[in-house]
């Protein structure tokens, strides 16, 4: 739990709670109950927002997942089950959990469109389900029974604003947790997220169900507010108009999921008072939505945007005064190389992209492999991470052979990788892509050190606000700060300047001694690999062509040939 979770926690807690007392203090009660559904449709935005907004999910069904919070808080109440309101809003919670993880199932494979049918399938039946066994007590009149102390309007305010408050702020510390970074990896790019030793069903699951959680709550707090329900308020369209209104919002931010529930529960009554057909609200809602898919930009994160530019400047500078010590280099086995490709073969159809490659990465060494555009690197490096199953031959970690291994499992195995196209969620802040890639066992210090050492900005900074040269050090910078046996670098010197490059030359042949991982470094800067790599393995149409010291191997003439166009008996002949 570090100082920044904490910090934006005690502001999310306290931002809501001073809301939730100018409320009552500032605004008659029929307001204050009508706020009251503000900040409930505010929670069921929040559990849209983990699974759709964070995660990338399309979810059509959330208000069935609070509806079976509801149907569940009801029948406690029905049955006089002990506890009261506070226990069932939980139990109504761990009920919606399992019908998260069942719908979460499907979206392991399914994506976009289909997902959203199945989603909407799920909602269709959920509407049929309660029409036929109705609401515990709605036939009998039997209301909910809020809180002791809190039966009044003002005071059920008062319970749902603690309520709200207690899940934004355990929302702020798992949103900065390794698996809040995890959800914004894999909406991002699931092969990245993957690569980072991230597990995509554990991600997309754990989604799913605490979300679904979250809805159970806010339709439990629902039949507290209504007292009693009727399965028109949990039905499709209702999902369907809560989706229209998180993407218009933002909600997987607390500021977008206070705007949606505004305006899911505040903007028919406007329209009620200027006479206006309450349907109407439903075409804005739909319309706002495709704004913000359209502009890529959601109003919170306008919101957002614009009080960016009233930050002072500088703001994300690095404490100078103090001294960031780089975590502890690791130690690996050296009896036997860090990794050994043998005699791999990776074929696209006809076309051989690796031809019996054999490539060896010593422990303590910055190996380089160079080749002509389509040589075959990129193929390499998708066999060695797993990206490329099916290829002949073995790829060995120390002595452990990486064959059938998932890319997950070799990522915390320990072979990883950057991309030549940076893949980072620009969400996040440099802080928390750190701990997604490196792990949790860092040290704030040692996070800044690793980012000192390479050039990068504080960990505060969001990423979405630097340049993409900066992004591609991120990325070495985090693989790097996992100090794991083995890391692939894709060409990570793409974007930077010379000066840049040089500096990256430098701090990429101190790896091994600094960290203790070897690199294996593709590059077609060919003055950064010679000054980062002790040997260099040249490739050319997918087969190796010359493997040695670069100052030897990138002068041979079969290099300079394939590599350079060359052509040293034509030149001899001119
Ligand atoms: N998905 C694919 N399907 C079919 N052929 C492919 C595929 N990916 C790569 N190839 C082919 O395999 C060969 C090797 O490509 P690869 O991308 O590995 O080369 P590279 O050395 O990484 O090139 P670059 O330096 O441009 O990144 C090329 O002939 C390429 O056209």
């Amino acid at each position: 739990m570090n100082r920044a979770s904490l910090r934006a926690a005690f502001f999310a807690a306290l931002s809501i709670l001073v809301a939730g007392g100018l409320v009552v203090g500032l605004l008659p009660n029929y307001w204050v109950y009508l706020i009251t559904a503000v900040f409930i449709l505010g929670i069921a935005l929040q559990s849209l927002g983990i699974v759709t907004g964070r995660t990338g999910m399309i979810s059509l069904c959330q208000m069935s997942f609070a509806g079976v919070g509801a149907w569940t808080v009801g029948y406690l109440n029905f049955i006089d089950f002990p506890g009261g309101l506070p226990l069932w809003l939980l139990l109504g919670g761990l009920a919606a959990l399992p019908f998260g993880i069942i719908i979460g199932l499907p979206a392991l494979r399914l994506r976009g469109i289909n997902l959203a049918i199945v989603t909407l399938g799920f909602a269709s039946a959920f509407d049929v389900v309660l029409a036929t066994i109705t609401y515990p007590g709605q036939t009998n009149f039997k209301m909910v029974a809020r809180p002791a102390g809190m039966e009044g309007d003002v005071g059920y305010f008062m319970f749902v604003i603690m309520i709200y408050a207690l899940i934004a702020v355990v929302l702020e510390f798992l949103n900065r947790s390794r698996l809040g970074a995890s959800w914004l990896a894999v909406r991002h790019s699931e092969r990245a997220a993957a690569a980072h030793g991230v597990s995509i069903p554990t991600t997309k699951l754990s989604a799913f169900a605490i979300s679904a959680f979250i809805a159970g709550v806010a339709g439990g707090l629902f039949a507290g507010y209504l007292g009693t329900l009727v399965a028109e308020n949990f039905s499709m369209m209702q999902s369907l108009t809560l989706f229209a209104v998180a993407t218009m919002a933002g909600s997987q931010f607390t500021l977008g999921a206070i705007i949606g529930g505004v305006l899911v529960s505040l903007f028919p009554e406007l329209l009620r008072r200027l006479n206006v057909p309450q349907d109407f609200g439903s075409v804005i809602f739909a319309a706002g939505a495709v704004q913000a898919l359209s502009t890529g930009e959601s109003i919170s994160e306008t919101f957002m945007r614009l009080g960016g530019k009233i930050v002072p400047k500088g703001l994300f500078k690095r404490a100078k005064a103090k001294t960031h010590k780089l975590p502890a280099a690791k130690t690996f086995a050296k009896d036997v190389p860090a990794l050994q490709v043998q005699d791999v073969t990776v074929r696209y159809g006809n076309v051989v992209a690796s031809n019996k490659v054999n490539l060896t990465v010593p422990h303590g060494k910055v190996v380089g492999l160079i080749g002509p555009n389509g040589a075959g690197k990129s193929t390499l490096v998708d066999a060695i991470t797993g990206f490329l199953p099916d290829y002949e031959g073995d790829i060995r970690l120390g002595d452990k052979s990486l064959n059938g291994v998932s890319v997950t499992e070799r990522a915390r195995l320990g072979v990883r990788r950057t991309w030549q196209t940076t893949r980072i969620a620009p969400e996040l802040q440099v802080g928390e892509y750190m701990r997604l890639a490196a792990g949790s066992d860092l040290s704030d210090d040692e996070v800044e050190a690793v980012l000192d050492w390479f050039n990068c900005p504080p960990a505060n900074t969001p990423i979405a606000s630097i340049d993409a040269g900066t992004r591609r050090l991120l990325d070495v910078a985090g693989i790097v700060a996992a100090r794991p046996p083995v890391i692939l670098l894709d060409e990570p010197a793409a974007g930077q300047s010379y000066a840049e490059a040089v500096r990256l030359g430098e701090r990429i042949r101190q790896i091994p001694e600094t960290f203790g991982s070897s690199v294996l470094l593709i590059e077609h800067d060919m003055d950064l690999v010679r000054s980062a790599c002790e040997e260099v393995t040249v490739l050319d149409f997918g087969t190796v062509i010359a493997h040695g010291a670069p100052a030897n191997v990138l002068e041979t003439p079969i290099v300079q040939k394939a590599y350079l166009g060359v052509d040293h008996e034509l030149e001899a002949s001119a």
